[in-house]
């Protein structure tokens, strides 16, 4: 399979801060997620891949570029799309006026092609019947929605996406995710995201960051399975769990890094396995400390 991105030994400092830290990273089609907790680095490492941000030490290479010499970086704007967390919009602009801007932004001269695709992404999106509607007057997830359609102007081969899910309604997150499903056949697509239901019902592969490091990158299936064992029902509360609830049947769901024996076992999910991946790291620091 080609390789779209390579990232090696890749530092970004801010100030004295470090957002990411040594990072390698090599990305391939398909829909790739991208979990980690406030602040670990998700934001940087995309806009890195935006080439909105350059790297303070390592080698990016992005769609077979150097995003450092300013021609490539014009050729991998044109061929990559975005969606950043936070979008500004043109005040007045209609949804299919702001669209439009984009692809005009992106060099689609040809009027009639273009409103074509504006259409074609506003369509996917679910917002063709409110394409003429001023931006400022949308719900946060119309809005959302927009700015997702923006990021799949001409179908990009590689595809960025940070929080696309936030603030949509559950039927609009499903339609979403046939969306990338079906555009992660052709085209590269990391998807930052704290819902780690998307990146279950999406992605093969997953990749965890913390503190600017690459914690985990490998299979969906795989870290799952690291949580084989550890999660588990019970009817009192335990005080030794890393997470613990009641749920709605009145039982308490615990995640921890050992069962006690004779329990309940439940089936594990993307959530108990990264909760349990965040549990050993902070107890390996803990341990580091002490
Ligand atoms: N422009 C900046 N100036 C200074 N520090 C920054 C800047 N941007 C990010 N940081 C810092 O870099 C670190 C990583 O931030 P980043 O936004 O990449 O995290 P994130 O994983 O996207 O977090 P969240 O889930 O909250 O969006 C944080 O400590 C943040 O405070």
């Amino acid at each position: 399979m080609s390789t779209t991105v390579t990232f090696t030994g890749v530092t970004r400092r801010h100030g004295k801060g470090i957002a990411l830290d040594r990072v390698d990273v090599a990305l391939e089609p398909g829909v790739t997620g991208l979990l980690g907790p406030n602040g670990a680095g998700k934001t940087t490492l995309l806009r890195l891949l935006a080439t909105v941000l350059p790297p303070t030490e390592g080698r990016c290479r992005i769609l077979g570029l150097d995003p450092d010499s300013s021609d490539d970086r014009i050729e991998i704007r044109r061929r990559l799309g975005y969606l950043p967390q936070e979008v500004g919009y043109p005040r007045g602009f209609t949804a299919f006026e702001f669209v439009d801007y984009v692809a005009a932004l992106k060099e689609w001269s040809d009027r009639p092609g273009r409103h074509a695709e504006v259409r074609r992404v506003l369509d996917l999106v679910g917002m063709a019947d409110l394409a003429g509607k001023k931006m400022r007057r949308l719900s946060g997830g119309q809005r959302r929605r927009v700015a997702l359609a923006q990021s799949l102007i001409g179908s990009p081969e590689l595809l960025i996406l940070d929080e696309p899910t936030n603030g949509l309604d559950p039927e609009q997150r499903a339609s979403l995710r046939g969306v990338l499903s079906s555009a992660g056949q052709r085209s590269t697509i990391l998807l930052a995201t704290h819902q780690t239901e998307d990146v279950a019902a999406l992605c093969e592969r997953v990749i965890v960051l913390d503190s600017g490091r690459i914690r985990y990158d490998g299979s969906v299936r795989d870290l799952v399975a690291q949580a084989a064992g550890r999660v588990w029902l019970a009817d009192v509360e335990s005080p030794n769990a890393l997470s613990s609830w009641r749920t709605g049947t009145g039982r308490f769901r615990h995640v921890a890094m050992d069962a006690p024996q004779g329990v309940e076992l439940a089936e594990p999910t993307l959530e108990d396995a990264y909760l349990l991946l965040r549990g050993g790291e902070r107890d390996s620091v803990d341990m580091e400390v002490a």
